[in-house]
């Protein structure tokens, strides 16, 4: 039996699910161990390579995590709120590393992860993408150097199969551009204008969501001054950069401490 880290897949019949399967299958630092979808789906009790359409693979889908984080090192997950809570809780007490994707948590759901990260290595992020990592960085440096005078903006395109927003990569990008302007997100959040709104408050911070066709994800963070306005702007054309993304972070929370961590963390940004 090979000794690299086994990963188990969340939401395994999934957009994400299905590309972080191909990602492990074709990798030679991890072993796919296990696939998870709901109760009730179609492919469980299935082996995962046959219902994705190509040579079995041996993996039997469950919906089980008992059973399926049983000899695994890690669990990738992107799938729902509530269902990420529940697999932190086993994720927790097999001491698995537990990569958490799925964006639309609550400031409850995230406060409910700390207990579990103190028996296990979590690392959550709103998108795994280096390129979006660093643009949270430039954000903070731009944001920074300039004063209210300057509104900032986020605005977000995703596929018409999106369930929320703002999406996570955009409260990342918010969260940065708070964090340089030294004021706190909740406290100046801006989103959903319709109707008379009165005019903007100066100092908030504001969000825009499109949603359409099979767009990947898009993001501008816009400074807007008097005279001239600055763009700062990440395009996916590929969910595989998520997929790498995750792969690593599976790879990298092997040797770390239980704690809460982030992509920060895993690319030294
Ligand atoms: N952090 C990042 O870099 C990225 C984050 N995401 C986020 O990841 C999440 C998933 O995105 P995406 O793959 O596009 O969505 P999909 O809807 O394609 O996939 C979600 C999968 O999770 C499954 N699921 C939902 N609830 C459960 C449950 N209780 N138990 C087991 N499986 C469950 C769904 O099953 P069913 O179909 O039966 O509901 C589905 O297979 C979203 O929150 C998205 O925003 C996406 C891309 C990048
Ligand atoms: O749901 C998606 O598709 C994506 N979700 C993440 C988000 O909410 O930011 C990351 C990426 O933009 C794709």
């Amino acid at each position: 039996m090979s000794d690299l880290p086994g990963i188990v897949v969340t939401g395994a019949s999934g957009r994400m699910g299905q590309m972080l399967i191909r990602l492990i299958q074709d990798s030679d630092s991890a072993r796919l161990v296990g696939a998870i979808e709901r109760e009730g789906h179609a492919w469980i009790g299935r082996d995962l390579g046959e219902e994705m359409g190509g040579a079995a693979n041996g993996v039997i889908v469950t919906a089980d995590p008992l059973e399926a984080f049983a000899g695994a090192q890690a669990v990738i997950d992107f799938t729902a709120p509530e269902a990420t809570l529940a697999f932190a809780k086993i994720a927790a007490q097999a001491r698995l590393t537990h990569v958490i994707g799925t964006t639309g948590m609550s400031a409850d759901h995230i406060a409910a992860l700390a207990p579990c990260a103190r028996h296990a290595v979590i690392v959550r992020a709103g998108n795994m993408s280096l390129g979006v990592n660093l643009l949270t960085q430039l954000t903070k440096k731009v944001a920074a150097a300039l004063d209210t005078d300057w509104d900032i903006e986020v605005i977000e395109a995703h596929h018409n199969k999106k369930v929320d927003a703002p999406s996570g990569t955009a409260l990342m990008l918010g969260e940065a551009a708070a964090q340089g302007r030294g004021i706190t997100l909740a406290d100046n959040r801006e989103s959903g204008r319709d109707g008379i709104t009165g005019a903007r408050a100066k100092g908030a911070i504001g969000f825009s969501a499109i949603r359409g066709g099979d767009i990947v994800g898009e993001h501008d963070v816009l400074f807007a001054g008097q005279g001239e306005r600055i763009v700062l702007r990440h395009v996916a054309t590929d969910r595989a950069i998520f997929a790498r993304g995750a792969l690593k972070a599976a790879l990298w929370g092997q040797d770390k401490a239980p704690g809460e961590y982030d992509m920060l963390d895993v690319l030294g940004l």
